[in-house]
């Protein structure tokens, strides 16, 4: 199994790789690309922990040889907010980098899973199908965006809410990944129940962490080692999908047919394509409802940006 990282010397990159060196499957391969020099240097550096995984790391303007038989791609390159942006204010730089990087994809690692991490997701993501569709190659199944840590902040916030053990918290969070977008199924807990004020204060910080921990930066960069810990999560849920096993499933950005937009995060279940099944999200209550149809707009015209960029 081949893992690419594209803006592997970045926060995120930099903890992600450390993380995918030290709990990828034996014999894995871990190639690891930036247009920053330092980026071999970052793969040797990890090369010295001993664990059967291979690193290799690449510099420069051109990511093919990063790429070359990659089984999964998950680009993070680009830039992060900073006190006072919105998501939204990255788009301008994000989405040629993004274009450029998926446009290498397509033509040298076609067949590669591919997790978008860069901002703003609900643009990027359908930046990069609209480029893969360009060059002939989409799969709906291959492209996702990854929204993993909305997931871990959710299971993290209600374990602290309610004095549980968090391993065993559960929340799915359904929508897109900026503001509002995010929606944390909390009436889907298990074991707990949440008073009206609950629901509401903790939807909020869940929507709000990424401010939180920008506005804590205070200017150095948004999340990057909860988000390389999301990161390897869903990467190394992908690989498990990839290598066969049953009932991986987690929650994902994916052109999945939902009803409610073309792109839309929801619990996928993961196979040897991707996603082998798109699963419902079950009952939501009347809160999480209003706050689904409310979000329909602003995720629509994310996704739109995206589209309206490629074409
Ligand atoms: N999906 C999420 O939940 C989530 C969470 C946190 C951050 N992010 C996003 O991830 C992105 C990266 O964040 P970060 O904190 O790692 O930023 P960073 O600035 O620390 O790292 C970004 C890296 O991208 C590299 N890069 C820039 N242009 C490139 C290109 N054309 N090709 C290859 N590499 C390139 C830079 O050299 C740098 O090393 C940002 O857009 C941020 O908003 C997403
Ligand atoms: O908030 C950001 O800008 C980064 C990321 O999307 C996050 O949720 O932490």
């Amino acid at each position: 199994m081949k893992v690419a990282v594209l803006g592997a010397a970045g926060g995120i990159g930099q903890a992600l790789a450390l993380l995918l060196k030290t709990q990828l499957p034996a014999g894995s391969k871990l190639s690891l690309y930036d247009i920053a020099p330092v980026t071999p240097g970052v793969a040797v550096d990890l090369s010295h922990i001993p664990t059967a995984v291979e690193v290799k790391g690449f510099a420069g303007e051109d990511p093919t040889a990063a790429l070359e038989g990659a089984d999964v791609v998950l680009i993070s390159a680009g830039v992060a907010r900073k006190p006072g942006m919105d998501r939204s204010d990255l788009f301008n730089i994000n989405a040629g980098i993004v274009r450029n990087l998926v446009e290498k994809c397509a033509a040298t690692s076609p067949k590669a899973l591919i997790g978008i991490i860069t901002n703003p997701v609900n643009t990027t993501v359908a930046i990069a199908a609209e480029v893969l569709k360009k060059a002939g190659v989409y799969d709906k199944n291959r492209l996702f965006g990854v929204t993993t840590l909305d997931v871990i902040r959710s299971e993290t916030f209600v374990a602290e809410a309610k004095g549980l053990n968090v391993v065993d918290v559960k929340v799915p969070v359904i929508g897109g990944h900026s503001g509002v977008t995010i929606l944390p199924l909390l009436s889907q807990v298990e074991g707990v129940s949440f008073t009206d004020a609950e629901v509401a204060a903790l939807t909020t910080r869940i929507q709000n962490a990424g401010t939180e921990v920008v506005e804590a930066k205070a200017g150095g960069g948004s999340a990057t080692l909860s988000m390389g810990q999301a990161a390897c999560r869903f990467g190394l849920s992908l690989v498990r999908g990839l290598q066969g096993e049953a009932n991986v499933v987690e929650c994902a950005y994916v052109d999945g047919g939902s009803e409610h937009a073309e792109f839309f995060a929801q619990p996928v279940v993961l196979g040897k394509n991707g996603v082998e099944e798109v699963l419902a999200y079950g009952e939501v209550s009347a809160f999480e409802a209003n706050a689904r149809d409310a979000m329909l707009d602003t995720l629509q015209a994310d996704i739109q940006l995206g589209i309206d960029f490629v074409k």
